[in-house]
């Protein structure tokens, strides 16, 4: 048995693993009362057979020195000390860390780590193997002896440098001599080490350093052209404007009509099948079939060999990664791939994108590039080719944007759009244009892509993971529990390690497992707000609108590769050219920053001082720090000055240093009108023109013919319908819900009648209420029974007085039967807690009457520059004054409001403070109205905007929210704002 072997100790690798483990802690323990240097710090020793000094004598120097010392050979041991071995040991052995004991002795004589090479008892390397070139002139060396140490290593930072680049040499020598499966040009310039004009850019301490270093990194393509696709869709999206599509004629004649009149929202996901692959392969039609990996490394030896810096030591490093990445992160994918792929020699480079055939063999985009060999020896790498990425990427955005601007960009090959509008214009099959599409992209890229549709951006990337590679797949609303129940919860939009982890230890694993609990224990684990997203999530449900516009928030600048200082100059250096770098990146989308950020990765205390990626960053410690400016900017000068400072701040050595980041946020646009109110610029403003013109302000015609006007009269509070008599009316009227229906559709019906009517429908609707929040739901529930009581009551007298008549119109009333109610559901709430809200409620309706609170009108906007309407009456002039939402040119400034791009949220919240006040004042009709004018504004808007949508639902829900609180009921709107793309989104 499994267990017996291992004597119990199977998660510590074996009983032996164990023991050495514990031998080498008991060696680190003892050590360190008897230490005097860390001479030989990050390198361990065996002693293999006699040596002199003897083996207890190594150990103690490896003691004293802080080194480490093995009582058996491990796979990180760094050196074997040996004297002579028998042929037939050495045969197995790996003979180039095999040294003479001679080489620990003179290393403490000279007090520095001296090249192990002529101590070297074999010398029969490969040609890849690491040759460590230590060796320095004694003239070079003395001229840098001021150089500062490196992390007290006796090694001067000089000696270092030479050595690297020496590494760097003998890596690029190997590279072009390895015999490799590489199928890329032989002069490869895909290594971030690549010569700059004949000289190797090794470090960051290197001028040439940084441009070489984003010539060369994916993750800075990647970004770039993500955040450049987002850009695009709003550059095109601005240039098209209200132009028809002129290539959805063609799509008449060349596909099928939908079937009957199809009215479903359909979403559609697109992504390239691996991206960099597909690209990579159009210059290699001959590899097509096979596994391929797009990376850095060349593959084939060099990627199986690959030198390692002595300081570096990979078990310790993979140990401190594997511990941090599960204990601290939970990120289990992750700690999973250093266990499995830092083993000695491997590569360490990551397999940017991998063939659906390399997959095929396990192995997946971002496993090592050692770690894929050793599952698939024959794969084949080939190189990037960044300018083919962007070349095909703008083919694929092109081609969707000749249907439709309704694209949200997520990254250079992959993208949400909204097919709904086009499809029900065309009246098409959705997945006829989808396939369509898919082969108009092939034709011109070469590159094949798959798709996903569904009713939300959800299930249309669900969708995409079913059809991938090369396929389509439609995941209808009916099927997506069903489907969704497999799913693990890590494929949720937000859901991330973290909550994973959390959701996993209370034995939830699936969206199955989700589905079955009640969401209160869902809010218990998660908080309310997460709770209430996955909870909808795991069903299949996704009110997430697309978004079109997207607004770059930040933009930053970070390297953490090659970061390796010796002097605080060089680290200032440094910070200048990262200042300017992302400087002028803010320049390019023109805009200016109000806050700073510096970022910077730490070596861990724990971490080896050299990485065992090469010039990679280890195991680090994240800090940051920020500084928020009185005014934005885009001056050089002062970015860099404050990034200096924040460095400084940091208070860390620059030897320690292993990555820097700059970001800089809080972004303004120039010509923006920041955060300045334009209701209220644009309400003066009126109030002036109207000032030129009196007689035209106790005669303000409605804007809009067909919007009947209340002349901005005051009528006294009480004088006004109240809703809450509308629906006792509604109730008490001698009508049924069928009737109240049937007028609806009438002219002639009363906004009265047709509230409570269609508030009857919308409250009774189980899927808007299921959106609802949560204690919106519960106020909403518990307002609706007691209307419902006097429709139930009041549908069934009327059935038994009045069949006769009822007969003639059919259909039968429809009861709420869909109701997701209980009895108990009707009955009013006596928890504490509602009757504390009762109690305010009644404060604050006492108060508002008593004062109608002139001074927040003031603070809110200082609206005494507008004249009062004509007829207000004296003992309300203040707030009946002030109100915006009563002036006689209330129209005319909503107008001008809506006519501008997008709602401010200062605007927003001022028209909800505005109208609240209104249902304070009980103005219903005028809030009815306002509303009204307000969502025609937004539906004739030239430019469909979801960011209007939003606002007015926004403030529709906030006069709902606010009416269920004060007098527990809601309005019922006749306007609706009915937007495919975020009608459901929720407020
Ligand atoms: N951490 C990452 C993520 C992505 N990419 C690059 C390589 C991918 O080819 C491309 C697109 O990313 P995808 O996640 O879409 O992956 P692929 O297109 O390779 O595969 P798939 O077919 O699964 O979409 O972006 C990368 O280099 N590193
Ligand atoms: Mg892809």
């Amino acid at each position: 048995m499994a267990h017996d072997e291992d004597n119990g100790f199977a998660e510590w690798g074996g009983y032996f693993e164990a023991k050495k483990s514990k031998l080498e802690e008991q060696f680190a323990a003892a050590s360190d009362p008897f230490r005097k240097s860390n001479l030989f710090a990050g390198i361990s020793i065996f002693v293999n057979g006699l040596t002199n000094p003897s083996a207890d004598e190594l150990k103690r120097i490896m003691m004293v020195h802080g080194g480490t010392y093995h009582h058996y050979e491990r796979p990180h041991t760094t050196f074997i000390i040996a004297s002579n071995l028998p042929d037939v040991k050495v045969r197995n052995m790996d003979t180039s860390k095999i040294i003479a004991a001679q080489w620990v002795v003179d290393c403490v004589q000279k007090e520095r780590v001296l090249d192990y090479k002529p101590y070297l008892l074999y010398t029969n390397q490969k040609t890849t193997q690491p040759r460590l070139n230590f060796g320095k002139s004694k003239k070079e060396k003395e001229a840098n002896s001021s150089t500062v140490t490196i992390c007290e290593q006796v090694a001067t930072t000089t000696q270092l440098e030479g050595q690297l680049g020496s590494i760097l040499k003998e890596l690029q020598q190997a590279a072009l001599t390895a015999t490799s499966n590489d199928v890329s040009k032989p002069a490869d310039n895909t290594s971030i080490n690549a010569t700059v004009n004949g000289n190797a850019a090794r470090t960051a301490v290197d001028p040439a350093f940084l441009s070489e270093f984003y010539k060369k990194s994916r993750l800075h393509h990647i970004a770039t052209l993500g955040a450049g696709f987002k850009q695009y869709v709003c550059e095109l999206r601005q240039a098209h404007g209200n132009k028809p599509f002129g290539k959805r004629a063609e799509l008449k004649s060349l596909l099928p009509d939908s079937l009957g009149n199809d009215t479903a929202r359909y979403v559609m996901h697109i992504d390239m099948d691996c991206f960099f692959v597909s690209v990579g392969l159009r210059n290699h039609p001959e590899l097509r079939g096979l596994p391929i990996a797009v990376t850095h490394s060349k593959g084939g030896s060099s990627a199986t060999d690959v030198p390692v810096h002595p300081q570096a030591n990979r078990q310790v490093e993979l140990e401190l990664f594997a511990q941090r990445f599960e204990q601290h992160q939970h990120d289990n994918i992750r700690a999973d791939k250093v266990r499995t792929g830092f083993e000695e020699k491997m590569s360490l480079s990551e397999i940017a994108s991998c063939s659906y055939e390399a997959r095929a063999k396990g192995i997946r985009n971002g496993m090592f590039v050692g770690q894929a060999l050793k599952l698939c020896p024959e794969l084949k790498t080939i190189p990037y080719d960044f300018e083919g990425y962007r070349e095909v990427a703008f083919a694929l955005y092109d081609t969707v944007a000749q249907y439709t601007l309704n694209i949200e960009a997520v990254s250079c090959d992959e993208m949400f759009v909204e097919l709904t509008d086009m499809l029900q214009e065309l009246q098409l099959d959705v997945m006829a244009f989808v396939g369509h599409l898919r082969q108009e992209v092939r034709g011109k890229t070469g590159c094949p892509c798959s798709a996903g549709v569904g009713s939300n951006k959800l299930l249309a990337r669900m969708a995409t993971k079913v059809a991938k590679p090369d396929g389509q797949h439609l995941l209808t609303t009916n099927d997506a529990a069903e489907y969704m129940a497999a799913t693990t919860l890590d494929a949720l939009p937000g859901v991330g390690h973290g909550m994973t982890y959390k959701l996993n230890q209370a034995g939830l694993r699936t969206c199955g497992d989700l589905q079955k609990i009640a969401i209160e224990q869902l809010e218990t684990l998660l908080g309310k707000k997460s709770a209430q997203t996955i909870y909808q999530n795991c069903r299949g449900i996704d009110l997430r609108p697309l978004v079109y516009e997207q607004q770059r928030k930040s933009v930053s600048a970070e390297v953490n590769y090659g970061i390796r200082f010796t002097k605080a100059e060089e680290c200032e250096t440094f910070l200048r050219q990262l200042s300017a770098e992302v400087h002028s990146r803010l320049l390019e989308i023109k805009r200016k920053t109000k806050h700073i950020t510096l970022k910077i990765m730490v070596r861990a205390a724990e971490a080896p001082v050299e990485t065992s990626k090469f010039m990679g960053h280890g195991v680090c410690d994240n800090q940051s720090k920020s500084v928020v400016l009185k005014q934005s900017t885009d001056d050089v000068n002062t970015i860099t000055s404050q990034v200096l400072i924040l460095m400084r701040q940091c208070e860390v050595p620059p030897n320690e240093l292993r990555g820097i980041g700059i970001q800089l946020s809080k972004l303004d646009e120039p010509g923006e009108e920041k955060k300045e109110n334009v209701i209220k610029k644009m309400f003066v403003k009126m109030s002036e023109k109207q000032r030129e013109k009196p007689t035209l302000l106790s005669t303000a015609a409605p804007a809009e013919p067909s919007t009947k006007m209340p002349a901005p009269e005051n009528p006294k509070a009480k004088s006004r319908p109240n809703v809450l008599d509308m629906l006792k009316n509604a109730s008490n009227k001698k009508s049924t819900v069928l009737e109240a229906k049937s007028q609806i559709e009438t002219k002639t019906e009363t906004p009265t009648t047709k509230a409570t009517t269609s508030m009857f429908h919308s409250q009774f609707d189980p899927e808007i209420l299921a959106q609802l929040p949560e204690d919106i739901r519960r106020e909403v529930l518990a307002h609706k029974e007691e209307y419902l009581r006097s429709e139930v009551g009041h549908a069934k007298r009327k059935s038994s007085d009045n069949s006769a008549s009822s007969a003639k119109r059919a259909p039968p009333p429809i009861l709420p039967i869909c109701s997701p109610l209980n009895a108990s559901d009707f009955l009013p709430s006596t928890s504490r807690a509602a009757l504390v809200k009762q109690q305010e409620r009644v404060q604050r309706k006492s108060y508002a009457h008593a004062n109608n609170t002139p001074q927040i009108v003031l603070d809110c906007g200082g609206w005494n520059e507008l004249e009062a309407p004509s007829k207000s009456a004296p003992d309300c002039v203040s707030a009946e004054s002030n109100n915006l939402l009563l002036q006689s040119n209330y129209k005319d400034a909503l107008a001008s409001w809506v006519e501008t791009e997008e709602p401010l949220t200062t605007d927003v919240k001022l028209i909800e403070f505005q109208i609240c006040e209104l249902i304070e004042m009980n103005h219903f009709d005028q809030i009815y109205e306002v509303m009204k004018y307000f969502c025609r504004l937004i539906k004739s808007k030239r430019r469909e905007s979801c960011l209007w949508h939003i606002a007015y639902n926004r403030i529709e829900n906030k006069i709902q929210h606010r009416m269920l609180e004060t007098l527990g009921y809601g309005l019922s709107f006749r306007e609706a704002i009915n937007c495919a793309n975020c009608s459901a989104y929720p407020q």
